[in-house]
């Protein structure tokens, strides 16, 4: 994975930097463990509930539909068009959907959000990490039923699990994987729970084993010595049977070895999140990039001068990279202009200003910010990044792979005087085009901004065109200023947000260029 990439940058960046500054809420959403739902976003919020074992138990029962042999259905938010069926009962589906439906957009899919929100919050409870693949595709409709419920068989639970891709001894481990996080709520499963509602525990949850909020081996382990509070062991019914279909062998091997349930539920739960229809291709697991620019931009500020803004984000695992003083690293940015030649550079100043404090729960992140101003003349094509963790060590060059961090200079979007407007408002938005290059044949926006749709609480994506027009010159000899002007009406009844992402695209004598909005440049009118 090299940078750019838009469908894998946010992704990238989500999963790395879990906290603070460049972070997403999804890990605040889990922390603690036990955290129940909360926000506006929910449907019921009641005390007992955990948001890590709803998101758990969305991710399976989404998947859970998977039809290895005919290659339909599988992790591809079909669970949203479900939500009625018998064997989906319970709030924590739709609760799960209205917390990752604002950031799903044209270039991230509900169902990797859903992924990757089981990834970090497994992790976060102190289980094991589990490969995260991107590239999940959301579903339009409903996928065949088939979630296994805990009235049945189980010779019905094994062809269940069969059909999903996992045979007779991993859906014992797949079972216990999922069970080790929260519990059966009582308003639910009536016939399996009773007399657990207080004022305390409103919905009457019982968990499935001591550590509710740990993900540890427990489940295995009481089970093992006879101490199991599982309402699904005690009633007799699913877990009893499932654990004990091959004389115990792999619960037995689980209590013993918390080692072996970490890494074999790593691998399951992995498989789980990676089953998607046959149509759909994966992506490699995501490794945190080790140096990776973030909301870079270029455009004409209030002098009138260019400039590049943004933030450099490093990565390491390493004792040294968590012990490194951000004031203490120099951080340094060497571009190329647009030739490809005469190579200039900016050190980032050691003030606290400059480090944006963030953390990772894969390692440590530090984040250093960047205003300068470049030669409009020039301009920029690329850039590398040198760096160390100390004044002492030598320079590390980041290059990207080889060829250095590319940034195009030919279609800027400027913040100052454009705003995007809600629905039934108009929207202004100016970017400059390069004017030394020969004729602009075409130059536009690719907007795309979500509406609801029926049958789901996951909106839909919709992308629109808007042409730009030329007009005037700019406060830089080398570039015109450009304008579109839109309204997003359309004929939608409902649209839940303004604009959610932005494309500008010039083609000027023939090549195309492109770049992406800065969602912080990015304001209301
Ligand atoms: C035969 C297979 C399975 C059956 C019959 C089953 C059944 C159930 C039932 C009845 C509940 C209680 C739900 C509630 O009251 O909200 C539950 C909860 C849960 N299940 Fe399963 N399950 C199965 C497999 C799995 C698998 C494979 C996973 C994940 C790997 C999983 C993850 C969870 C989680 C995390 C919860 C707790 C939800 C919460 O506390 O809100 N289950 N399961």
């Amino acid at each position: 994975y090299i940078w750019p990439n838009p469908q894998i940058d946010m992704l990238e960046d989500a999963y790395t930097v879990t906290a603070g500054f460049g972070s997403t809420d999804i890990l605040a959403e889990v922390t603690p463990c036990s955290n129940p739902p909360g926000g506006t976003d929910v449907i019921t919020i009641a005390p007992g509930r955990q948001t890590a074992a709803e998101w758990l138990r969305t991710a399976y029962h989404d998947m859970a539909t998977h039809d290895s042999s005919t290659g339909l259905g599988g992790l591809d938010g079909s669970i949203g068009f479900e939500t009625l069926r018998p064997e989906n009962i319970g709030t924590a589906f739709n609760t799960t959907l209205l917390f990752f439906r604002p950031t799903a957009s044209k270039r991230v899919s509900l169902s990797d959000l859903l992924s990757l929100g089981v990834v970090l919050a497994i992790k976060n409870c102190g289980g094991p990490s589990v490969p995260f693949r991107p590239g999940r595709v959301d579903a339009t409709e409903a996928g065949p039923p088939g979630v296994p419920q805990p009235q049945e068989s189980l010779d019905t639970h094994v062809a269940e699990f069969a059909r999903q891709g996992f045979n007779a001894t991993e859906m014992i481990a797949l079972v216990a994987c999922g069970h080790t996080l929260g519990g059966v709520h009582q308003v639910d499963f009536p016939s399996i729970v009773s007399g657990a509602i207080t004022a305390d525990n409103p919905e009457g949850v019982v968990h499935f084993d001591d550590t509710f909020d740990v993900y540890d081996n427990h489940i295995a382990t009481q089970y093992i010595n006879g101490s199991s509070v599982d309402p699904l062991i005690l009633n007799s019914t699913s877990d009893a049977a499932i654990f004990g279909s091959d004389g115990n062998q792999t619960m037995l091997r689980f209590a013993q070895d918390p080692d072996f349930f970490s890494t074999r539920c790593s691998e399951l739960l992995g498989r789980m999140l990676d089953t998607v229809p046959a149509s759909v291709e994966l992506g490699d697991a995501i490794e945190p990039l080790t140096v990776k620019p973030f909301e870079m931009s270029l455009f004409f500020n209030v002098t009138g001068g260019l400039q590049l803004s943004g933030n450099i984000r490093i990565f390491g695992t390493s004792a040294e990279a968590a012990a490194a003083n951000p004031l203490d690293m120099p951080v340094t940015l060497v571009w190329k202009d647009r030739h490809g030649g005469s190579s200039s550079q900016f050190t980032t100043p050691a003030v606290s200003a400059d480090f944006l404090a963030a953390t990772s729960l894969f390692g440590s992140v530090q984040f250093f910010s960047f205003d300068v101003d470049l030669d409009s003349s020039l301009g920029i094509s690329s850039f590398v990044v040198q760096w160390a963790y100390d004044t002492n060590s030598a320079l590390t060059t980041a290059d990207n792979g080889g060829a250095g961090f590319p940034f195009q200079d030919v279609i800027l979007f400027q913040h100052a005087g454009s705003c995007h407007g809600a629905v039934n408002q108009n929207s202004t938005i100016n970017v400059v085009i390069r004017n030394d290059m020969g004729a602009v044949s075409s130059a536009y926006m690719e907007y795309t901004f979500s509406s609801d749709q029926p049958g789901t609480l996951v909106f839909k994506q919709n992308t629109f065109q808007s042409v730009f027009t030329h007009t005037g010159n700019s406060t830089s000899p080398f570039y015109d200023t450009w304008s579109t002007s839109f309204v997003v009406n359309d004929g939608f009844s409902s649209v839940n947000q303004s604009i959610v992402s932005i494309d500008f695209v010039a083609v000027v004598a023939g090549t195309t260029y492109s770049s992406l909005d800065n969602p912080q440049l990015f304001t209301g009118c």
